[in-house]
């Protein structure tokens, strides 16, 4: 979230006796002024922060108002720099790091961090600080004085850091403050005529607070398994100076050049973070190591306060003109925080399996709907199948049914075609047992049932050449087109009738139907013998004109 630098002012107790003779600065609110002795505001010279806090304001105060949250925000997960910015002597030092009476931030933050963690029972804790200076823009391990000239690093994992620098795993307040006043031996301080006690390079006591949601159970990855990695810089910065002023000489100028240098780089870098984006192409946080190692809590991801110490005594107007104008600068700057969460291997591997089976699920859910698909093809393809078969083997069945009809026709009238044979022969037989004597009356009970069918008057006849008497009509059917069709009849009686081939047709015959009601004939004997009679005389025609013939060609 997009959020301005929190900047405040701190004027510390004048340390003059001398009154002031043409200004002095006023403190309203948050705001301060420079006024004229009598009372008048000088024009331009008003200033207004998140907090102004005068003389008599505590560390105590200046913690809660201004770094509290901060360092909160810092055991929630949020990276936080907290830095006191000022001339020399304007009271940087005695901010951070207090008296015995008014702990500065440092210590205070130190215990606010662990009676915090204390109250976070969802959590666990790791705690690791380390204590740096930059001196002469070298950078030292103030926890181990071998460490010294240490470089500064890059890496996504860790982004900006120092190399080789020493971190201390703690536990509670104690052991951090114990480590803090091994660390501040280490410190390089000077006299200078400005201050007896004076800091000759920037500090940086940093705290890494990582956590770890306590296992619940839950299965959510996010909560359980993700680790919480922010990093808390606490920075007292050496002061700007006049030569002039402290009278520096020798190591104390080179110090001092080195330190009017670093913080003129830090100065620029708040310029241009605070015209805004279109000019922030460019920030130099590589031209100086403390910018360098700053650089996250200036316009970056990290929740930032600076609290700008001024003196208030009128010799000093112009460092403090110069340190309000610094503060307002940088109370321009947006800084976008956010919760710094690592994933674990094991969190990782929780969330690809996740993601793996969300995809699986995804893709089955796609594969069941093309399966789905096919399935209702397929069934489709299946009803239409059976439909066809449906439909053949109705076909079929009928074709079968009607074939067997068929047979039985052509079974029937092969009987009825035999039958015929038989009265025909017998008609012979007894033709000619009639010339020797007379047959029985009852003769035609030998005779099974033929059934005639319905007759026309185009037939069909044999002939046989011993006949000559004409009869007035044919027993025979008028045609057989109702019994047999005729290649079926041929096929059927195929050898049957010795002279087969000279069967023709008779339409210049003069012959007698069947009544249509005969179609199953009565089988009594006056029927019969009537019947029979009727095929002799035929008969004899046929073997009349044969002969005839037979006669002709000869
Ligand atoms: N708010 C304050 N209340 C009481 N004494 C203060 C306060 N601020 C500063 N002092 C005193 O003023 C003197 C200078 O302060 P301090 O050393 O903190 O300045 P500094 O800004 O750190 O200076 P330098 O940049 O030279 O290190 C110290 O003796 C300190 O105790």
């Amino acid at each position: 979230m997009a959020e301005k630098i929190c900047v405040a002012v701190r004027v510390r107790p004048s340390i003059s006796e001398e009154s002031p003779s043409g200004t002095f600065w006023k403190i309203e609110d948050n705001r301060i002024s420079l006024h004229k002795l009598h009372g008048t505001p000088i024009s331009g010279l008003s200033y207004a922060f998140d907090h102004v806090f005068d003389e008599s304001c505590s560390n105590s105060k200046v913690y809660e108002l201004l770094t509290k949250d901060v360092i909160h925000a810092a055991v929630d997960g949020f990276n936080g720099t907290a830095f006191a910015y000022g001339q020399t002597s304007s009271g940087k030092t005695y901010t951070m790091n207090g008296s015995l009476n008014d702990p500065g931030i440092i210590h205070r933050a130190v215990n606010d961090v662990f009676q915090k963690i204390q109250m976070i029972s969802d959590r666990e804790f790791l705690i690791r600080v380390s204590y740096m200076e930059i001196y002469n823009e070298e950078i030292n391990d103030l926890f181990a004085v071998e460490n010294h000239k240490l470089p500064t690093h890059e890496s996504l994992e860790r982004g900006i850091f120092v190399a080789g620098l020493r971190e201390e795993i703690v536990n509670n307040a104690e052991q951090v403050i114990k480590l803090l006043e091994s660390g501040e031996v280490n410190r390089h301080f000077g006299e200078t005529n400005m201050n007896a006690r004076s800091s000759r390079s920037h500090t940086i006591f940093r705290m890494v607070i990582e956590s770890k949601g306590i296992d619940t159970g839950s299965g959510d990855y996010s909560s359980s398994d993700a680790i919480r990695v922010s990093i808390l810089n606490l920075v007292d910065l050496a002061g700007s100076e006049r030569i002039a002023k402290t009278g520096a000489g020798g190591v104390r100028l080179k110090e001092g050049k080195y330190i009017n240098k670093s913080l003129m780089v830090l100065g620029n870098v708040i310029n241009k973070l605070s015209n805004g984006a279109k000019q922030r192409a460019h920030i130099p946080y590589r031209d100086s190591k403390l910018t360098r190692i700053l650089q996250t809590a200036l316009g970056g991801n990290a929740k930032t306060s600076i609290i700008c110490t001024v003196a208030p005594e009128e010799v000093h107007v112009e460092e403090t003109k110069g340190t309000l104008q610094f503060a307002s600068r940088a109370k321009r700057i947006t800084n976008c925080a956010q919760v710094n969460e690592i994933l674990t291997d094991a969190a990782l591997l929780k969330r690809q399996q996740l993601e793996i089976e969300d995809l699986r699920r995804k893709l089955q859910g796609s594969r069941s709907e093309v399966l789905e698909q096919e399935i209702l093809k397929l069934r489709n393809d299946m009803l239409k199948y059976e439909l066809e078969r449906e439909k053949l083997e109705m076909e079929l069945e009928e074709e079968r049914r009607s074939h067997k009809e068929r047979e039985q026709r052509i079974r029937d009238q092969q009987l009825k075609i035999e039958n015929l044979s038989s009265l025909v022969s017998d008609g012979d037989r007894s033709s000619s047992q009639d010339s020797m004597k007379e047959s029985p009356k009852d003769e035609c009970n030998d005779f099974k049932t033929p059934c005639f069918k319905e007759t026309s008057n185009n037939a069909f006849v044999a002939k046989r050449s011993n006949y000559s008497e004409l009869p007035d009509f044919s027993p025979l059917p008028d045609s057989f087109s109702n019994v047999a069709d005729e290649d079926t009849w041929f096929k059927m009686n195929k050898g049957y009738i010795a002279d087969l081939d000279s069967l023709q047709t008779t339409p210049a015959r003069k012959v007698q139907s069947f009544p249509p009601q005969d179609i199953t004939p009565d089988c009594s004997n006056d029927n019969y013998k009537l019947e029979l009679q009727n095929l002799k005389t035929q008969l004899e025609l046929v073997i009349k004109e044969k002969v005839e013939l037979q006669v002709e060609k000869t």
